[in-house]
C-alpha cells in the first residue's frame, strides 16, 4: 500500500520517477494519489486552483484564466508522458462535466471541484502506467464503497467501509486510487480535510489490511524539527503512533493527524519516504520503538493561537467551574485545545480564527457573568511549541532543560503545559519568538 502526495506528482518527471518506484516492488499493489502539487516555491497546488475556480464560477466571476491554468497544468503532464488525444479528451470532458453539474449549494460544488483534482489525476496516471505495460486499474471511490460523514470539507470515515475495501484484494491488476475524498450515503463527493490523501491512504491500508503503508514525499524523513525552520535537522528513523500523533497534530505537516487512528486500529507500520531518493530508508512509524538517548523525539510548532485567561478567587474550590466555562466556549461553537489551569486561574487555548471580532465582547461578557469571574481577557498571537518524547515519561528535568534554552534567549513562556501521559510538553510564546526558540529548544535538544 502506498501513497504519493502532491510534491511526486508535480510533473512527468516526477511521475516518471512513481512509475519506477510503483514497478521496483509488486507489493505496491495500491497506489493512492493527490492532485498534482506545487513544482517550485511559488507555484499553485491544483488543489488550490480548483478552490479559486469554484468560488468564480459560484460568484458568476470571469474564470476562464484560472480554468486554462488548471488545464495547462495537466497539459504539460500529458505531453511530457506523451499520453496523446486519449487522455486530454478524458480531462476536457470531466471539466465540462464539473462545470456544467447542478449542485444543490455551495459547499456540495466546492467539494466536487476539489476531488476532481485528485480523481482526473488517478485517472491519467492510470493510463500513464498501463502506457508503459504496467496492468492498473483507476477505482472511483464510489465504486469501491469509501462512504463518509456529509461534512463537506472535513468528511469522516463511515466504518462500514472497510468491509467495502477489503474487496479491493481481489482485483488482479494494480490499482490507482483518488486520494481526498470519499462518497456521502447521498452519493455526493466529500473531502476530507487539507492534506487529506494521507487519510484515504491509511484507510484503505487498513480495509486490505495492507503489510506496510508507505507515504512518499518530497523529504528524505521526517526530521527532528520543521526543516523550514531549521537548516538540515537531524533525521527521525523511528517514531511511535503515540509520538507521531502529537507531532502531526502540532505542526508537522508532513504526515495528516487524522491519518494515523486507521493504522492505529489494524497496526499498520508507517513508512514515511522519499520519491526523489527511495533508496534513502525515510522514517518508520510503529506502536512501539525501541528506548533511544534522547528524551526528547521531535518538536513542532504551530501559529495562530490565542488563550482566554480566566481569574477567580477560590475558582479551585467551585465545582463545575471549568465545566461551566466549557459549556460557554461550546455554545460559541469553539473548540478548545489545551486547558492549562493555577489555583485561582485558567487559560482556554483556542485557534485565532474561531473568534471573529464581532463575537469576542459577547463572548467575553458572558465568561465573566456566567462564571461570575475577577479577571476575562485575550492573549492573541500566541505559538505553540510541543517537545515529544515517549522517554520523556521516565525523565527528569526535561522541561526544567527547555525551560533554560529559552530563558537564556530571553523569552517568555506565556503558558505551560505537560500532557498526562508525559510524552509531550507545550509551551506557548508569542509569535515573534516562535523562530528563535525553536533554534534555542534544537541546540538544547538535539
Ligand atoms: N518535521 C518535519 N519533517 C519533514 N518535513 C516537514 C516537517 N515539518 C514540516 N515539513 C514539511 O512537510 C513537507 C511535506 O509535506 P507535504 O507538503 O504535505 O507533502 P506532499 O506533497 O508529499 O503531501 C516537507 O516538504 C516539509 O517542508
Ligand atoms: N490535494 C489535497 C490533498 C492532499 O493530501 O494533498 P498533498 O498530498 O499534496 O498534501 C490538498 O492539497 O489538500
Amino acid at each position: 500500500m502506498v501513497k504519493f502526495g502532491g510534491s511526486s506528482l508535480a510533473d512527468g518527471v516526477q511521475l516518471n520517477k512513481v512509475l519506477n518506484i510503483v514497478k521496483a516492488d509488486k507489493e505496491r499493489k495500491i497506489i493512492v494519489v493527490s492532485a498534482p502539487g506545487k513544482r517550485f516555491e511559488k507555484d499553485e497546488k491544483i488543489t488550490d486552483l480548483l478552490i479559486k475556480l469554484a468560488m468564480q464560477v459560484h460568484d458568476g466571476l470571469e474564470y476562464t484564466q484560472t480554468l486554462n491554468a488548471i488545464k495547462e497544468r495537466y497539459a504539460i503532464i500529458i505531453d511530457q508522458l506523451s499520453l496523446g488525444r486519449e487522455a486530454a479528451e478524458l480531462l476536457e470532458g470531466n471539466l465540462q462535466q464539473l462545470l456544467s453539474a447542478d449542485y444543490d449549494n455551495f459547499s456540495e460544488q466546492l467539494d466536487a471541484f476539489k476531488a476532481s483534482g485528485e480523481d482526473n489525476n488517478a485517472q491519467l496516471i492510470a493510463l500513464f502506467f498501463n502506457k508503459r505495460g504496467l496492468p492498473t486499474r483507476y477505482i472511483d471511490p464510489k465504486k469501491a464503497g469509501l462512504y463518509v460523514s456529509d461534512d463537506p470539507g472535513h468528511a469522516q470515515l463511515l466504518p462500514e467501509s472497510y468491509a467495502n475495501l477489503q474487496k479491493l484484494r481481489e482485483i488482479p491488476e494494480r490499482i490507482v486510487f483518488p486520494g481526498f475524498f470519499g462518497v456521502s450515503k447521498g452519493g455526493k463527493r466529500v473531502t476530507f480535510a487539507r492534506g487529506g490523501s494521507d487519510i484515504t491512504g491509511a484507510v484503505l491500508a487498513n480495509g486490505v489490511q495492507a503489510d506496510l503503508y508507505e507515504n512518499f514525499t518530497d523529504v528524505d524523513a521526517i526530521y527532528t524539527a520543521n526543516p523550514q525552520i531549521i537548516h538540515q535537522p537531524k533525521k527521525i528513523h523511528h517514531l511511535t503512533y503515540r509520538e507521531m500523533r502529537e507531532l502531526s497534530y502540532a505542526g508537522f505537516s508532513v504526515f495528516h493527524h487524522e491519518a494515523l487512528r486507521p493504522a492505529i486500529m489494524a497496526n499498520i507500520p508507517i513508512e514515511v519516504k522519499n520519491t526523489n531518493n527511495p533508496a534513502s530508508p525515510g522514517t518508520l512509524i510503529t506502536k512501539e520503538k525501541p528506548l533511544e538517548a534522547n528524551d526528547v523525539t521531535g518538536m513542532a510548532t504551530s501559529h495562530g493561537f490565542e488563550s482566554i485567561y480566566i481569574a477567580k478567587y477560590l475558582m479551585n474550590d467551585e465545582v463545575g467551574f471549568g465545566f461551566s466555562a466549557l459549556e460557554v466556549m461550546a455554545k460559541h461553537g469553539i473548540s478548545v485545545e489545551h486547558m492549562p489551569t493555577g489555583i485561582d486561574e485558567m487559560s482556554l487555548v483556542v485557534k485565532e480564527n474561531q473568534i471573529n471580532n464581532a463575537q469576542e465582547q459577547a463572548l467575553l461578557t458572558e465568561l465573566k457573568g456566567q462564571l461570575n469571574a475577577d479577571d476575562v481577557h485575550r492573549q492573541t498571537n500566541l505559538t505553540l511549541i510541543m517537545l515529544v518524547g515517549e522517554k520523556m515519561a521516565t525523565t527528569i528535568g526535561t522541561a526544567a532543560k527547555a525551560m533554560t534554552a529559552l530563558a537564556n534567549e530571553k523569552i517568555e513562556i506565556r503558558l505551560f503545559n505537560q500532557s498526562s501521559s508525559g510524552i509531550s510538553i507545550m509551551f506557548a510564546l508569542e509569535e515573534k519568538d516562535e523562530k528563535k526558540a525553536i533554534r534555542a529548544l534544537y541546540k538544547a535538544f538535539f
